[in-house]
């Protein structure tokens, strides 16, 4: 439950971390990106009120005609207008009742137009500021943020919750307008020209209004039913397309076509449930809009035929009166069975809006401080001092990744990371990044702690080639020159050189203009690494962290990766994580982790000569060993040993 008290919309869960709360969340956002096109708003809004107003203009001169020119039951006469003014003759009276009709709905056209037109231009400028803003606030949040959502989760902020606020100042609020106006409009015509007669239609507008209220209370739980069986089966798509060459390569092809039929049924079961409320409202709403309709025209035909049927019902009522609220009593309940969807959009809109507001105004937990400075004249002297670290879970149970990590890289010497798979490499290299902030101890550069610099300049002097290489859906030449702002392709080229990526793109038709599809799925692993290689030599930074950055070519292009990198390498400092132990042979330092600490350090002979979890990976890698022995494989898988050779 909401603090603010009964809430019928959203309360979507996925979010609720970084929800707004305290002030109105759509009155916020209207104030902040809104302002500046308040005159579009205002004109929207005053042209709405009287294109609606417009509306109650022709059963009125109906009633008049009716009256002073079909029956001539009473002189010729026009409300606020005084009778000087008006012609005396038939003639001219049944023109001036044609022209006001006339003028009646060519205006509430035109004023139709002028509001449209007004609210869609606030709306949609609305929406576009308030997108563009969110994402650039998205996109600062730390990589935590990240780990714990998903993509859809993230992008349902940035599509649905902003379209949900457009959707409410486009037609909520037009709705609303219509309500107030229209129905309080026609009621209040009504009481003022009869209140006698008045209260019999109006007297089921309470009863509409609060079934349609009822409705949206029972309806709410069924939508967000199917909205979260739509997500289901959304997702099972997904995964089911976006695994077509698993699916195909076991054959699996009824299995997840039974899969998606659960999960379509699923939706088809809960669409129906709601179906089956929503088909049941129109009808109510129509039964006592009927109910106000006939006693409408029971007591009035009557009063109009034989006189008062009852002693409350005094005066005369002529039949153009009648005809007017009989037209007003039907009309009127249109408008008020939108009022339980209003009540209902309001309650999404400001869900969304409490999400948007809450990601607008978190500061991201990874950010400059207020006194960072910029790195500059980058050496790259990197140390790690007593570095303990944990990753952030959704539930805040997070476990120990980095146990007690102190290491020195000096400037221009290359670290070689090794360890069993899960033994903290990678995470340990993001933590020079700060994509991460350490739990405990430091992180420092040059001497300066990451955390005291700026993002920007951390970043711009580390290059970093990770081990899933992202290629972004465009050519190569636009994925390698991602580094840098506008590069000459003579630089594009000369990086990919060096990351023996110019010899494979040479023999593309299309060459450096090859577009590599999404996720760059048309190039092998190991072209997607090489490019993403040359994307870090291009941005030539001051360290250079290859996190499994060759693991899948072969070893002879390895081999002149190295050789061409050799150059990049030698007067900087960098990181290199590798399975493949012959990578990191040359380092200057190599690190063996195991479980998060550092096991084992030293150079390659060193390391080799110490004799311990180093000497053997070796011995495996350079097939001396067939296999692990059972000590090792125990402490890296964390299993029992089994029987091995
Ligand atoms: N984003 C994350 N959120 C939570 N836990 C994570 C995250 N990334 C990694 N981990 C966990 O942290 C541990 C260390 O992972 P890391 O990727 O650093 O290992 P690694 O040594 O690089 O492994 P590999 O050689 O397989 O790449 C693993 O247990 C992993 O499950």
């Amino acid at each position: 439950m909401s603090p603010r008290g009964k809430r019928i919309a959203d309360t979507d869960g996925a979010f609720s971390e970084i929800r707004a709360e305290g002030e109105r969340a759509v009155l916020r956002m209207f104030r902040e990106f809104g302002g500046k096109r308040k005159l579009h708003f205002a004109l929207g809004a005053i042209a709405t009120i009287f294109a609606r107003a417009m509306e109650l203009v022709p059963a009125y001169v109906l009633a008049v005609a009716i009256d002073s020119l079909f029956f001539d039951e009473q002189a010729f006469a026009i409300v606020g207008v005084p009778t000087a003014w008006l012609p005396t003759e038939p003639e001219q009276q049944l023109l001036l009742a044609a022209a006001l009709l006339a003028g009646a709905h060519v205006s509430g056209a035109l004023l139709s137009w002028v509001n449209s037109w007004a609210w869609n231009h606030f709306a949609q400028h609305f929406q576009h500021e308030v997108r563009v803003e969110t994402y650039e606030a998205m996109q600062h949040r730390h990589m935590g943020f990240f780990d714990n959502k998903q993509t859809g989760e993230i992008m349902s902020i940035l599509n649905n919750d902003v379209n949900q606020l457009e959707q409410f100042l486009t037609h909520t609020l037009n709705r609303a307008i219509r309500i107030v106006v229209r129905t309080g409009g026609m009621a209040s015509v009504m009481l003022i020209v009869n209140w006698r007669l008045g209260i019999v239609p109006t007297i089921v507008i309470p009863a509409i209004a609060y079934a349609s209220y009822k409705f949206v209370v029972v309806i709410h739980p069924k939508y967000r039913a199917v909205r979260a069986a739509v997500g289901e089966l959304n997702s099972r798509l997904e995964n089911s397309i976006g695994g077509i060459q698993v699916v195909k390569s076991f054959t699996n092809e009824p299995f997840e076509a039974d899969r998606v039929e659960g999960s379509s049924e699923n939706y088809l079961r809960k669409q129906w449930e709601a179906i089956r409320i929503r088909i049941v409202f129109r009808p109510t709403i129509k039964v006592l809009t009927a109910i106000g309709y006939v006693a409408t025209f029971v007591i009035g035909g009557w009063w109009v035929m034989f006189g008062s049927p009852h002693p409350f019902f005094q005066g005369t009522l002529t039949a153009g009166t009648l005809v007017m609220f009989l037209n007003y009593s039907r009309r009127f309940m249109n408008p008020l069975r939108d009022f339980g969807e209003v009540l209902n959009d309001y309650q999404y809109a400001e869900a969304a809006g409490e999400r948007i507001v809450g990601l607008l105004d978190s500061e991201p937990a990874i950010a400059d401080r207020a006194d960072a400075r910029e790195l500059e004249d980058v050496e790259g002297g990197v140390e790690y001092r007593d570095v303990w670290f944990g990753y952030e879970t959704a539930d805040g149970e997070g476990e120990t990744v980095l146990r007690d990590v102190s290491f020195t890289a000096r400037s221009g010497q290359m670290i070689g990371l090794v360890g069993s798979t899960g033994a903290g490499k990678s995470t340990l290299v993001k933590l020079l990044l700060r994509m991460y902030d350490v739990d405990s101890g430091s992180v420092t550069i040059d001497g300066h702690d990451v955390r005291d610099v700026t993002l920007e300049s951390l970043r711009a002097s580390i290059g970093y080639v990770s081990q899933e290489p992202y290629l972004f859906h465009g050519t190569i030449r636009e994925n390698i020159a991602y580094a840098s702002r506008a590069p000459s392709d003579r630089d594009v080229e000369r990086a990919a050189r060096t990351a023996g990526a110019h010899e494979f793109i040479e023999t593309f038709p299309d060459g450096y203009e090859t577009v590599v599809g999404e996720r760059g799925v048309k190039l092998s692993g190991g072209q997607r690494q090489r490019i993403s290689i040359a994307r870090a030599v291009l941005k030539d930074p001051d360290v250079i962290v290859l996190d499994e950055a060759t693991s899948h070519v072969d070893n002879e292009t390895e081999a002149i990766i190295q050789d061409n990198l050799q150059d990049l390498i030698e007067d900087r400092t960098s990181f290199v994580i590798a399975h493949r132990l012959s990578t990191v042979r040359d380092a200057d330092t190599i690190l063996v982790l195991d479980e998060g600490e550092v096991v084992e350090r030293g150079t390659h002979d060193e390391l080799l000569e110490e004799n311990g979890l180093y000497a053997t990976l070796w011995e495996v890698h350079v097939g001396e060993l067939e296999g692990i022995p059972e000590t090792f494989a125990e402490r890296s898988t964390g299993t029992q040993p089994t029987d091995r050779e």
